[in-house]
């Protein structure tokens, strides 16, 4: 059995719905689909989450709603029109949409998650209403009703263990299932969203609760390529690469399959094929357990990911201070951050921080509050800082990879910040500046995969 994602690239209007049924049709294996929420039909165009989250601060603000609203109840309109669906057919989803602002939430968080989950909520209806109008019995399955069950961050929820107990015993006919994505229910009922990207979380979930035998993951690309096709001028594409490497690669900026979806794949061992909705017939790139790979190239990819942010702190025989990185743990803890590296030296240390989670005053009042504690000889916030993924389970047993990603480099007076290379050794990752960023993953991509690099 196969469970079948679509991205909001492939669900975006009613020719893409089209695509997703005839793919549906194509192979009787394909018997659970999960929605993402329309997506952008075209260059400029605004994703249905985006819309809803537009929606969700205009009700917060107690301002005028009613544009958006129709904003927002059009895109689902026109894919019911194409299908020559009913106002009938169309109402639940109208009332759905209305009911959002005077729904009852815990806080603005909360409604927030509602709001933006309502796109792969609706989406999954309207799907499965599209599916049985044209012929395929299919059921919409809840996440309530499935028993998605995720942790109490509103919108950056993580899955529960017993998620995996309840779908177990969802009950299975000869319906096709549709799940909407991208959320769950906290066990006291409230709606949770996964981070943005995050409807791929869910089919990995799915997947490996109703142990699927493969993870399709349809989107509008043609694969898997070894450095993003927006910085790269038609980049190589990858074949077949192992969990890990997709791991690392989509952490650092490969959006194309969402990080943590990487899970639940690996707990289920099952294999996930990223495919093109646009062309389905051509293979696209198959993730596999690393006993199931044998790697033909030294680097698999090279991403980048601008949204960090580092903090650079100096203090002479830091590394003889009993307690030191303890109390600095404390002060992040105070502002509730999490960190994502940290690497050092004797007398300093860098980390990493993931930008996203800071405004102007928490940055500004942590440092205040290091130096105050920590009394270190120099403390400096670095706000662009980027970080490089060189990946490939090809590097493990090789000599001589690093001075191969750091010539080019040189060459093109790129600055490194910091080196790390990862226990497991099938990645690299630099520091450098967000200004150099996609020179820095050009260059490298063109030593390990241009036969005449420039
Ligand atoms: N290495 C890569 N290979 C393929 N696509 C990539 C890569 N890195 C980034 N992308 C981007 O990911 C996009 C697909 O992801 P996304 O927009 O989330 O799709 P969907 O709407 O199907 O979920 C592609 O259009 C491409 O621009
Ligand atoms: N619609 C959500 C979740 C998602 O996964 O979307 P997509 O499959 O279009 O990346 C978002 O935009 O974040």
């Amino acid at each position: 059995m196969k469970v079948v994602k679509f991205g909001g690239s492939s669900l975006a209007d009613g020719p893409q719905f089209e695509k997703v049924i005839s793919i549906m049709k194509a192979d009787s294996q394909r018997r659970v689909i999960i929605t993402s929420a329309p997506g952008k039909r075209h260059e400029g165009d605004i994703k249905v989450t985006d819309l809803l989250i537009k929606y969700a601060e205009l009700t917060i603000k107690h301002a005028d709603t009613g544009e958006i609203f129709n904003q927002i109840f059009a895109r689902y309109q026109s894919i019911g029109n194409y299908f020559n669906l009913d106002d009938k057919a169309l109402a639940p989803i109208k009332q759905a949409l209305r009911k959002l602002p005077t729904t009852q939430y815990p806080d603005n968080e909360y409604l927030m998650a509602a709001f933006k989950a309502h796109g792969e909520r609706l989406n999954a209806r309207l799907m499965a209403t599209v599916m049985n109008h044209v012929g395929i019995t299919a059921r919409f399955v809840d996440p309530k009703v499935a028993g998605i069950i995720v942790s109490d961050e509103p919108n950056n929820a993580t899955v529960l263990p017993e998620t995996y107990e309840n779908l177990a015993q969802l009950p299975v006919d000869n319906s096709v299932l549709v799940f909407p994505g991208f959320f769950g229910f906290t066990p006291e009922g409230q709606i949770a969203t996964f981070s943005r990207g995050g409807s791929d979380i869910t089919g990995a979930i799915v997947a490996r609760g109703l142990h699927a035998d493969l993870y399709e993951n349809f989107t509008d690309v043609n694969a898997i390529y070894a450095a993003n096709p927006k910085l790269v001028d038609h980049p190589i594409a990858i074949p077949r690469m192992t969990y890990r490497e997709m791991r690392e690669l989509s952490y650092a900026g490969f959006s194309v399959f969402h990080d943590e979806a990487i899970i639940p794949a690996i707990q289920g061992q099952i294999p996930i094929n990223v495919k093109n909705t646009n062309r389905p017939n051509l293979p696209g790139t198959l993730i596999v357990p690393e006993k199931d790979f044998q790697p033909t190239q030294t680097i698999t990819g090279v991403a980048s990911s601008t949204r960090f942010a580092a903090l650079y702190i100096h203090r002479y025989l830091l590394n003889k201070e009993v307690g030191f990185t303890l109390k600095l743990l404390q002060v992040f803890k105070k502002y509730n951050v999490s960190y994502e590296h940290m690497p050092s030296g004797i007398d300093d240390l860098t980390v990493i921080f993931d930008r996203t989670q800071f405004d102007e005053d928490t940055v500004h009042n942590m440092c205040h509050d290091i130096r105050e504690v920590l009394k270190p000889d120099t403390l400096e916030w670095i706000d662009d800082y980027a970080i490089i993924m060189v990946v490939g389970e090809g590097m493990r047993n090789k000599v001589g990879v690093i001075e191969q990603i750091i010539r080019p480099l040189v060459q093109h007076n790129i600055g490194v910040h910091m080196i790390n290379q990862g226990a497991s050794r099938i990645s690299i990752m630099l520091g450098t500046r967000r200004a150099d960023a996609e020179a820095a993953v050009k260059s490298i991509y063109d030593a390990f995969f241009s036969p005449d690099p420039v």
